[in-house]
């Protein structure tokens, strides 16, 4: 029989089953992440957005280091204070604290190499659905290549651009662990993202993957630290932009990014064991870690999520100091992508610090390998070439519409062989 025919037929436009899925900010489950389409497009890309409403008790917290105002959970008091200044590890002080589990001990699945560092692999890669239309005068990226159609589920929030109005962003950071039998962590990456592109964007699923893979971690929030711009290195666009451009990608193609500022809005360069204090602080200390199924609170265990290159420049001397390289991968621990032409493992086996600290140091394999570098898109924007499918429509609408990077004085030379040999 024609279905149509039936008394029960509902025409699939009016069939409420038939509507798109509500927009949701929770970290996606094992399936493919449904792609938010419909947007904006007609709208100026940086268009403040009202900071979405929260949903959880909340009381205003004084920090006396930094003098800031800051959210503040009640029941915070659970997880003792880990103090934010840099300390030596003590055994005695880690043993019991989940923050603190080195991953041999939360791992559920792993492959220890005979060396002993952990690899895990990525199982699954994802595709964002970017559907892409043009209109539009452009001088300098072609009006095809900034038409926008991604949604925005939230609207796309806007930090403060000083520190007197900064806020630590946790709309997205998960508000209970949903397995109770896991240990909850939370993902840092640092960097310039002068712009942010794809490849920043995939190393956090990579990560994500590999964590659920391998480990017994959940991750319950995935952040973005742009450095500021003391940090000085060549092609570094003005913080403000970079944040910006962060939180358009994270918005636009993420349901579980988010983009702290307050690294970027110090007023001096922040060392990066620092930065993670500073993630400790917000998430630990001040909200007391994170809530399970019987009302208490766990310790959130923060890692940094870095490229091989970063790690590499661990070994160059007078770069980091020793002191805070045991800070970072003893008390946080690190998250390591490979990168094409480096050779983590080797590295790894060769440096003291990284081979103590190794139980606390993930490799995530690239299955499907993306190099994508900033340099060159920095390069190609400033040439007027093509940087679609490299980075999100959204962030080089942005970068067009402030005329970024096409008057960079960036030495090529140095850009060629650094980058494109
Ligand atoms: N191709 C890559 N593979 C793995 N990790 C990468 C890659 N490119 C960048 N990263 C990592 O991303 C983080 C941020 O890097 P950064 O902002 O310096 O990107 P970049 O593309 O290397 O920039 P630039 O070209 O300006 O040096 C760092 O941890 C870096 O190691
Ligand atoms: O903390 C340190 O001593 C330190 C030394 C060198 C680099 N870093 C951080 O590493 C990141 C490097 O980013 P990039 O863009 O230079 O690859 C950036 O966030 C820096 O703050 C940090």
């Amino acid at each position: 029989m024609d279905p149509t025919h039936d008394p029960n037929f509902v025409p699939p436009s009016s069939n409420p089953q038939m509507e798109p899925p509500a927009p949701s900010n929770k970290i996606p489950p094992l399936g493919p992440i449904q792609p938010y389409v419909l947007a904006d497009y007609l709208e100026p890309i940086d268009q403040p957005a009202p900071h979405p409403s929260k949903d959880h008790k909340v009381k205003k917290h004084h920090s006396k280091e930094s003098g800031l105002s800051s959210e503040h959970s009640e029941s915070h008091s659970k997880i003792p204070r880990i103090p934010t200044e840099l300390q030596p590890l003590s055994s005695s002080d880690s043993e019991n604290d989940p923050r603190e589990q080195p991953l041999s001990t939360a791992y559920s699945s792993y492959s220890q190499s005979e060396d002993g560092i952990y690899m895990a692999s990525n199982s699954a890669a994802r595709e964002l659905d970017e559907r892409v239309s043009g209109n539009g005068n452009i001088a300098r990226v072609h009006s095809f290549q900034i038409a926008d159609l991604e949604e925005v589920p939230h609207g796309v929030q806007r930090q403060s651009k000083s520190l007197t109005g900064y806020q630590f962003p946790s709309h997205r950071l998960a508000t209970h662990l949903e397995d109770q039998t896991k240990y909850p962590l939370v993902v840092v990456a640092c960097g310039s993202f002068s712009p942010i592109t794809y490849l920043h964007l995939r190393m956090f699923e990579m990560a994500l993957d590999s964590i659920r893979e391998s480990t017994r971690f959940e991750v319950v929030g995935g952040y973005y630290s742009p450095v500021s711009d003391n940090y000085h290195k060549q092609g570094l666009a003005p913080s403000y932009h970079r944040v910006r451009m962060c939180e358009l990608a994270c918005e636009r193609t993420s349901s579980w990014l988010m983009v702290d500022a307050w690294e970027s809005l110090q007023p001096k360069y922040t060392r990066t064991a620092l930065v993670l204090d500073h993630f400790n602080e917000e998430i630990n200390v001040k909200r007391g870690g994170i809530r399970t199924a019987d009302g208490t609170y766990k310790g959130v265990k923060i890692m940094l999520l870095a490229g091989g290159d970063l790690i590499e420049s661990m070994g160059e001397p007078n770069v980091w100091a020793d002191q805070d390289l045991h800070h970072i991968l003893g008390r946080y621990g690190c998250l390591i992508v490979e990168r094409t032409g480096s050779d983590v493992r080797s590295f790894l086996l060769s440096h003291d610090i990284m081979y103590e600290h190794r139980k606390n140091i993930l490799v995530i394999t690239q299955l499907i390998y993306n190099d994508i570098s900033s340099t060159k898109v920095r390069l190609f924007l400033r040439r007027g070439m093509s940087v679609q499918y490299l980075l999100p429509n959204s962030v080089i609408r942005y970068i067009q519409e402030h005329n970024l990077y096409i008057n960079d004085k960036e030495p090529v030379k140095q850009v060629m062989s650094d980058r494109l040999d």
